[in-house]
């Protein structure tokens, strides 16, 4: 394995530049003196970065949608009325399926189909394809800063693309954009590329450009344990701030239970910022984005808009620095430009109802943070030592043994074996550990949640509960009790 965890070096880096750019013909467009000189005159009510440390500052949670759409000037017309109609605080660029896998000619015929059809034919926005030309019209037309949100393992030439036009953020990491997203693609080689971005970061950084960089916290966004989501967040923060990265936000994706949710936001800033100390990347300043609900919606509208103020209320009670919003057209398709302003309206009267206000310490949620914690720093101890102290080797190592395992993940480097379900208050736990590094004392805390489950129900511990909470919240339920 040629993984190093270590920070390349600029020789290194700009030599793989040079492959990078010749992907596609718009990587000929970069031209880095433009680009520095560019980003560096951005407005800062246009950056990214600066906003969200600004949102740290003042406890505010700041309320972000996912969109995008195949031509420039629909995008354009679609952000800005997310901004003007929605009253988003920050803006995305979801970035098409076809870019994901690198399929640019693909892309390239679904923007001349969009432009005949009058109508965009793809799921999102192709901004490899529109270049930095084109990426360079929406950065001018809209009035908030702007991140690109994905799920492309190799995100190279994307990255590249859309940093020299001025997107100040950039989602997505070596193992958040691979197990979840991929199915054969080498787990090694992400990481690797996702160094690359995050090593473009820290050139920039190096220029007096700061950058902010989001790791994927749902992952599968299927009952994924807190501890398995926030290892793989710390993981990735350690990965980019080894590359320079200076700002980084920490994402988790909802899971239903108040006080967990708001122990496991709590428990990865505060776990992060203690591994970054530990590792000297005392210039690392961590934020946190909440996800709301990420699996199954209600296909009801007013349903919908429960579940959304009930992820708007998590976020804001457990001080998450952002939220990713919603739709009512969730369990449908890609919304409306009017449904997705919807949900971002139902997050922000939220969001300023709550203001101010944030859960308040408990003996459960201080248990629940420190439960938390155990499991992290176990997995975090076995995955250092399966590196010989290089977490990058060790990372691959670790889903090499199924020591770290994403549930209902589509990799095939994914062992697959652990099986998590909900306790009897709808906190997740560790059904079956399959080979995760587990004390006998972590396993016997999730079992005994579980039993309790068991007890409640009349039914044994096993395989039908994860089923019956999968399909739950669809159903209008959290916990998928027997019918
Ligand atoms: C990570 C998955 C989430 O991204 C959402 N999503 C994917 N593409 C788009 C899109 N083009 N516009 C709005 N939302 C989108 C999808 O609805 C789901 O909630």
């Amino acid at each position: 394995m040629n993984l190093k965890f270590r920070k390349w070096t600029e020789e290194e880096f700009l030599r793989e530049r040079e492959e990078v750019l010749r992907q596609w013909h718009t990587g000929k467009e970069i031209n880095f003196e433009e680009s520095i000189e560019y980003l560096k005159n951005l407005p800062d009510h246009k950056n990214f970065a600066k906003k969200l440390i600004d949102a740290k500052e003042r406890g505010i949670t700041l309320a972000q949608p996912r969109a995008g759409v195949a031509l420039i000037d629909e995008h354009i017309e679609l952000l800005n009325f997310l901004d003007q109609k929605g009253g988003a605080d920050l803006l995305p660029s979801t970035i098409d399926s076809y870019t994901r896998q690198n399929k640019y000619e693909e892309c390239e015929r679904g923007i001349k189909e969009s432009k005949k059809a009058g109508r965009s034919l793809l799921n999102g926005f192709p901004g490899l394809n529109h270049g930095v030309k084109g990426c360079r019209e929406v950065v001018e037309a809209v009035n908030l800063p702007l991140q690109l949100r994905h799920g492309t393992p190799d995100a190279r030439l994307l990255s590249e693309i859309m940093t020299a036009a001025g997107f100040t953020s950039n989602e997505g990491g070596g193992i958040s954009y691979n197990i979840p997203y991929a199915k054969s693609v080498s787990l090694e080689k992400t990481i690797k590329d996702w160094q690359y971005v995050d090593r473009l970061v820290g050139w920039y950084e190096e220029q007096g450009i700061s950058l902010n960089r989001e790791p994927f916290g749902p992952l599968t966004g299927t009952l994924v344990p807190p501890s398995m989501s926030n290892v793989v967040q710390i993981l990735e923060c350690l990965m980019a701030a080894e590359q320079g990265v200076r700002n980084i936000t920490l994402g988790y994706g909802q899971c239903g239970n108040l006080i967990q949710d708001v122990a496991a936001v709590r428990a990865m800033q505060e776990q992060a910022e203690e591994y970054c100390a530990q590792m000297g990347y005392d210039k690392v300043e961590i934020t946190t984005v909440f996800h709301q609900w990420m699996g199954g919606f209600p296909e009801d509208e007013a349903k919908a808009f429960g579940v959304i103020s009930n992820g708007a209320s998590a976020a804001a009670l457990a001080g998450a620095t952002k939220v990713i919003v919603k739709t009512p057209h969730e369990a449908i398709g890609i919304p409306t430009k009017e449904a997705n302003a919807e949900g971002i309206k139902t997050t922000k009267m939220v969001l300023n109802l709550l203001e101010g206000q944030k859960l308040a310490d408990s003996d459960e949620l201080n248990a629940e943070i420190a439960q938390i914690k155990l499991e992290v720093k176990c997995l975090m101890d076995k995955v250092a030592e399966l590196g010989d102290g290089d977490l990058a080797v060790g990372t691959v190592k670790a889903f090499e043994q199924g020591v770290l395992d994403i549930p209902f993940a589509p990799s095939m480097f994914n062992a697959g074996k652990m099986l998590p379900a909900r306790d009897n208050t709808g906190k997740i736990r560790y059904l079956e550990v399959g080979n995760l590094p587990f004390s006998d004392e972590i396993k016997e805390f999730n079992r005994a949640a579980l039993q309790e489950r068991a007890d409640f129900e009349g039914r044994e511990i096993g395989f039908q509960m994860s089923v019956d909470d999968i399909f739950a919240v669809g159903k209008g339920k959290l916990i998928g009790r027997p019918e």
